[in-house]
């Protein structure tokens, strides 16, 4: 971790600029990738599971007999943890639902919006060093109670050509049956583009390492939607005197040990406190089983020391962390200061890893700064918003000089036409 003790506010940009590769870095290769199954279809999906898995795979959907044997392979306390977090998920995202709500906007022009389920979406899982069923969780939930039609979930193959037990089994669970096992740029493309295997879709979701999360962006400028931008994990932690060290290294490397390119974050105005977290550090990450991801991840991590609490919100603001945990004994009074973050974890016993898993919140969040205007996956996210109208004659009678008005001002006789019309005959009657 890069140890800064208090930077000039004129060195805060470049601080904050995450450490993964750069897009024109990326960009040749996946275009390549992404051309290469536009073109071939699952031809490609076949060879780039070679190239990129190392595994040569017999099918690319996973059989009705590998998803039904998925079920006796995951423990019941694993069922049993999975089925909590469900119903959590579900609680939290079904009160987000609209009500739809008429409004009269002059007498006799009434207007209301009501969502319409996206039908067919395409919903990415990470697999690619950790089997992450709890995303299809995050997608799926919001996805059925949005009630889309088709459901089509890509994730990455084990060497083996399988598809982790929990996945299939959450599938099952959410009764998702189309699985295709492909991961990274070429499973995005899969969905954009559709192959023989993998139908098209309009909308696809979920988290990624880099090339998941570039190529999604760079499909979405041929037509397809894409949820937003949610690439490697991240973390900032701020601290004070009154943060427990342990717990504060503990929240850091839960998001180190997602992959080499994350990055952490600890903000505080205590030398002592920066100090005692490094060697916890120090000590935690000896016994991580994905110590070689974390200590890669913590190469790239900031550890710095600011004049005060208001400069920490400031720079906090900045960075826009996909989480932030406020490890503060009075967190309440920071909290209108607060602009930019993807999730906020609050107090000593709110773990970011809560929300990973079981809370209730979505743990598919922007990163990379994107949390300056995006928001994580959440109900909204599977739905359109459609507005309808019904103006009656009289409603007609009230609005239609403003609008013949605004279209004449505007050049536009045609549209000024279809109220002058509609008046003429109104004022015949
Ligand atoms: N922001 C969020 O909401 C959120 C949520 C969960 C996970 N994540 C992030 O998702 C990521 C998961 O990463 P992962 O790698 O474990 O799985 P992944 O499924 O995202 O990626 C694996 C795929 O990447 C492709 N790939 C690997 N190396 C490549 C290369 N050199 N060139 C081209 N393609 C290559 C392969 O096709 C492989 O199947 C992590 O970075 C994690 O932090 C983010
Ligand atoms: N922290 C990840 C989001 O950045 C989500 C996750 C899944 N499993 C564990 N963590
Ligand atoms: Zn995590």
């Amino acid at each position: 971790m890069r140890k800064i003790i208090n930077p000039a506010p004129d060195t805060w940009a470049a601080l904050v600029k995450r450490p993964t590769k750069n897009l024109t870095e990326l960009e040749p290769g996946i275009l390549e990738t992404l051309r290469l199954v536009e073109e071939q279809g699952d031809a490609a999906l076949l060879q780039l599971a070679q190239k990129y898995d190392g595994v040569q795979l017999q099918s690319l959907l996973a059989t009705g007999v590998e998803i039904e044997a998925a079920e006796a392979k995951v423990s019941q306390e694993l069922k049993e943890a999975i089925l909590q977090a469900y119903s959590n998920i579900q609680l939290f995202h079904t009160q987000q639902a609209e009500p739809v709500r008429q409004v009269e906007t002059m007498s006799g022009v009434s207007c209301w919006r009501k969502s319409v389920a996206i039908e067919k979406v395409g919903l990415y899982i990470p697999g690619g060093t950790a089997p992450l069923f709890s995303t299809l969780l995050m997608l799926g939930v919001p996805a059925r109670i949005a009630g889309c039609r088709e459901v089509i979930l890509c994730t990455p193959p084990a060497k083996d050509g399988s598809i982790h037990p929990a996945i299939l089994y959450t599938a099952s669970l959410l009764g998702i049956t189309h699985i295709v096992k492909a991961g990274g740029a070429q499973a995005i493309a899969a969905m954009a583009f559709g192959t023989e295997s993998v139908p098209a879709v309009y909308k696809i979701f979920g988290p990624g390492n880099q090339y998941v999360t570039v190529a999604k962006q760079l499909v979405s400028k041929t037509g397809v939607a894409i949820d937003l931008p949610a690439g490697p994990s991240e973390v900032l932690v701020m601290a004070d005197e009154s943060a427990n060290p342990a717990f504060v290294a503990a929240d850091l490397l839960s998001q180190a040990e997602h992959g080499a390119d994350s990055q952490v974050v600890l903000l505080t105005t205590s030398e002592e406190v920066l100090q005692q977290v490094e060697q916890e550090l120090e000590a935690q990450l000896s016994v991580l089983p994905r110590r070689e991801f974390a200590a890669q991840a913590l190469k790239n991590s900031l550890g710095i020391i600011l004049g005060s609490r208001q400069e920490m919100l400031e720079f906090s603001n900045l960075y826009a962390p996909e989480h932030l945990i406020l490890s503060i004994s009075d967190f309440e009074v920071l909290l209108d200061g607060i602009t930019n973050a993807g999730s906020v974890f609050l107090g000593h016993y709110s773990p970011e890893s809560a929300g990973d898993y079981a809370s209730g919140t979505n743990h598919t969040l922007p990163t990379n700064g994107n949390a300056r205007a995006y928001s994580g996956v959440s109900l909204d996210s599977f739905v359109k918003k459609i507005t309808f109208q019904y103006i009656t004659r009289e409603g007609l009678q009230n609005i239609g000089k403003t609008i013949e008005t605004m279209a004449e001002a505007e050049g536009l006789e045609a549209h000024k036409n279809a109220v002058s019309i509609r008046l003429k005959e109104l004022n015949r009657v």
